[in-house]
């Protein structure tokens, strides 16, 4: 018997979940999103064996239904289906990066008999929107599941089911403790990263120089803050209370230091940095497939071999890419090759290597 997967919101996290779940056996997966552009490319990258515009309908039908939308975006939608025709037993979940309220909602599924298990998968990017989902997003990483303490073990396992096609690890843990751990790992690291920048930017009239001067160490704390800031306004808001803890506890730390370096404390200082290092180099972080790239997009001409051209100027000016894909090849238009390198450098040396070598438009997405 064929199971049925809605997928509604297909961005990064909803479009890597249909492509993994693309793997499970039987399973048709049914994709919507608000915006028709999206709808448009999930179909044109098969991101869904099937995008929908009625999402009513194909509700109706499903067996597993995911949120893969803005955590706000899916409180009203949980709001809203308590109206639909639903299949008995579905099972629904979500993937939003808080999980508290979202609880609280499902409490109100919960009393009209619909099955609500919480998710969320501990793997993704600074990048969004549907472009940018990998079938191998979730591989390795932590994927926290957040049911009811008295639901069913049988949909528990149809969930279960399903997700083990991402690769990720399924634990399941508290709603309330999930926030407050995501909270120190994620949520408030975002906020932080976001305030450097803003420190930078406030250089730049007296000390413009300063951004040119920027480097690793400053891309790689602040990577997170060009995240996309409607998702990042949600999680913010939904866990507003524990980041307000964590503001607190940031303040105290930051008031420490002060402190040491206010007295030259030059033990405590080395102190202070060693206890971080011993610390963070013994962390286990998860190591999901997925890295960090920077991508290249280059308008190509519709000719037979202009693939290769490109790759082998690259490989002449022994440029390295760690990924390679056509994003739109119709007749007749200019498609679109994706190529992805493993840092911000390489992929400068590509843009002049190609500008050297041929008219080709390039963009950074
Ligand atoms: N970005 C990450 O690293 C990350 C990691 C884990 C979990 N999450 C969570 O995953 C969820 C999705 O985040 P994302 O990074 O994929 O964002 P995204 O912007 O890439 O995707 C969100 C998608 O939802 C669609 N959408 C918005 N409103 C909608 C509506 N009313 N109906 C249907 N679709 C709608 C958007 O058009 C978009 O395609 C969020 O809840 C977020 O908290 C994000
Ligand atoms: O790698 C990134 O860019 C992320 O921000 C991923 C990240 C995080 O680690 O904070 C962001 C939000 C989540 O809900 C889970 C993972």
């Amino acid at each position: 018997m064929t199971r049925n997967v809605l997928v509604i919101g297909l961005g990064l996290i909803g479009g890597s979940i249909a492509l993994s779940c693309q793997k499970a056996p039987q399973t048709k997966i049914y994709g919507y999103d608000v915006l028709d552009k999206t709808r448009e490319l999930a179909a044109t990258l098969n991101i869904v064996h099937e995008v929908v515009s009625d999402v009513k309908q194909a509700a109706s039908i499903a067996d597993v239904i995911i949120f893969g939308t803005p955590v706000n975006v899916t409180l009203q939608w949980m709001d809203e289906l308590k109206n639909w025709p639903l299949k008995k037993d579905v099972v629904i979940t979500d993937t939003g990066s808080t999980k508290s309220l979202i609880m609280e909602k499902a409490k109100e599924l919960k009393d009209i008999g619909i099955t609500f298990i919480g998710g969320h998968p501990m793997a993704g990017s600074h990048k969004s929107g549907v472009t940018a989902a990998r079938q191998y997003l979730f591989e390795n990483a932590y994927y926290m599941l957040t049911p009811f303490d008295d639901e069913d073990g049988r949909q528990i396992i149809k969930l279960e089911q399903l997700l083990k096609f991402t690769l990720a690890k399924l634990v399941k843990v508290d709603a309330k403790e999930h926030d407050h751990m995501t909270a120190v790992v994620s949520h408030f690291p975002h906020i932080v990263a976001a305030s450097l920048v803003h420190q930078l930017n406030g250089e730049k009239e007296q000390y413009p120089m300063t951004a040119l001067l920027a480097a690793g160490g400053f891309r790689d704390i602040t990577r997170i803050a060009s995240s996309n800031p409607y998702i990042w306004r949600d999680i913010t808001l939904q866990n507003r209370k524990e980041l307000l803890d964590q503001l607190d506890v940031w303040q105290e730390e930051m008031n420490h230091v002060r402190s040491i370096l206010e007295n030259n404390d030059d033990q405590s200082i080395e102190n202070y940095f060693a206890v971080a290092k011993n610390v963070r180099d013994q962390l286990p972080i998860s190591t999901g497939a997925f890295y960090t790239t920077y991508d290249l997009y280059v308008d190509i001409p519709d000719y037979p071999g202009v693939i290769s051209e490109v790759t082998g100027y690259l490989a002449e000016d022994n440029i390295s890419i760690t990924n390679i894909r056509i994003l739109e090849a119709r007749e007749d238009i200019f498609g679109i090759l994706v190529i992805s390198f493993q840092t911000s450098e390489i992929r400068e040396q590509a843009v002049k290597c190609l500008q050297r070598r041929t008219k080709f438009e390039m963009h950074i997405a």
